[in-house]
């Protein structure tokens, strides 16, 4: 979507302390239209943020909105329009995938018919079939995880807020949930605000992310920008990285050793000389180059400040 378009929440000087610590402060942010991750440590004030949007935690100063809704008189609206995917387990285990979503429908208004209809689809997308007749209990993580999703896409909102998805899940289980999310926001057009602790998990799915860190930001920008080349050059090599490493010192480059792969500063002034310099070493020592390539940021280096 344009990033003209109104924001799909903003905050101002947001801040909620509780007695004996403070989850958000000052947090002033704004996210557009998209799939937007929201990443932090556990405690980073990630949960705190999205029940304060939805209304239901009120902050201790600032302000929030959310589709230009204000969250402090305008709660029941945006929980009207918003789907919300918690991140603990709350699903009632006695009850079958399908008769919860169509209940959960019904809460938001639908008549039962359309309820049951939307149930069947919003089930049927998030990858729940014949099991969504058995009783929930009987779930694995993965299942509980999607009928979770179901129920905050069940009502057809403009915009979902999904708390931690991937928690519990096996890394194939990641994969499937952060492709379905990554549809929800393409074939679906509905913007979606999805949170992590695991800070590289979102860069495959998202149009812009939000790092925040003790409750204050860190950063809000587009994922290209995230992930822009930098000044580094990886250089990988079979054998002999440490004598690659020490001729590319000898010729005053500025370089490090990881194993197998060499990080080499480019030169600012000449780029070329570096990329001439790592051909004549590898010429020279007669190395069997597996790699070379220009290193992409990271939403971690913001977290570690490695990369240039
Ligand atoms: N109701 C509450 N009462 C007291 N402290 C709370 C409450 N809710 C959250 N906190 C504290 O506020 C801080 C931020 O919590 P929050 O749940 O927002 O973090 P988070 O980034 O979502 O992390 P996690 O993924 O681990 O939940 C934590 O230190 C947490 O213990």
């Amino acid at each position: 979507m344009a990033r003209s378009e109104p924001p799909i929440f903003e905050t101002d000087g947001l801040t909620k302390r509780y007695p004996k610590v403070t989850a958000l402060s000052g947090l002033t942010v704004s996210a557009p239209p998209g799939v937007v991750g929201l990443v932090g440590a556990n405690g980073a004030g990630k949960s705190t943020l999205i029940k304060i949007l939805l209304g239901l935690v009120r902050p201790t100063s600032g302000r929030a909105s959310v589709l230009g809704m204000d969250t402090a008189t305008q709660g029941p609206r945006i929980r009207q329009v918003v789907g919300y995917m918690p991140e603990h387990d709350c699903l009632p285990p006695d009850v079958s995938a399908t008769e919860f979503v169509v209940h959960m429908a019904r809460m938001s208004g639908l008549p039962y018919a359309a309820a049951r209809e939307r149930a069947a689809d919003t089930l049927r997308h998030v990858g729940l079939h014949e099991e969504r007749y058995r009783a929930i209990g009987e779930y694995s993580t993965g299942m509980r995880q999607r009928v979770k999703l179901a129920q905050a896409l069940v009502h057809d909102p403009r915009l979902v807020f999904l708390d931690e998805p991937t928690n519990g899940l096996d890394p194939r289980g990641r994969d499937e949930m952060l492709t379905l999310i990554r549809r929800i926001g393409s074939e679906f057009g509905i913007s979606v605000l999805v949170t992590s602790h695991l800070l590289g998990e979102l860069e495959r799915i998202c149009d812009h992310v939000i790092v925040i860190d003790g409750g204050r930001l860190l950063r809000s920008s587009a994922l290209r920008d995230f992930t822009q080349a930098t000044s580094v050059v990886a250089v990988e090599v079979e054998e002999g990285a440490q004598a690659l490493a020490a001729r590319l010192a000898e010729a005053g480059e500025a370089v490090t050793v990881d194993g197998r792969v060499l990080a080499v500063q480019v030169s600012a002034d000449d780029p070329g000389r570096t990329f001439d310099a790592v051909r004549d070493a590898v010429c020279d020592l007669d190395l069997r180059l597996i790699r070379l390539e220009q290193r992409r940021g990271r939403i971690e280096d913001i977290f570690t400040k490695e990369v240039a």
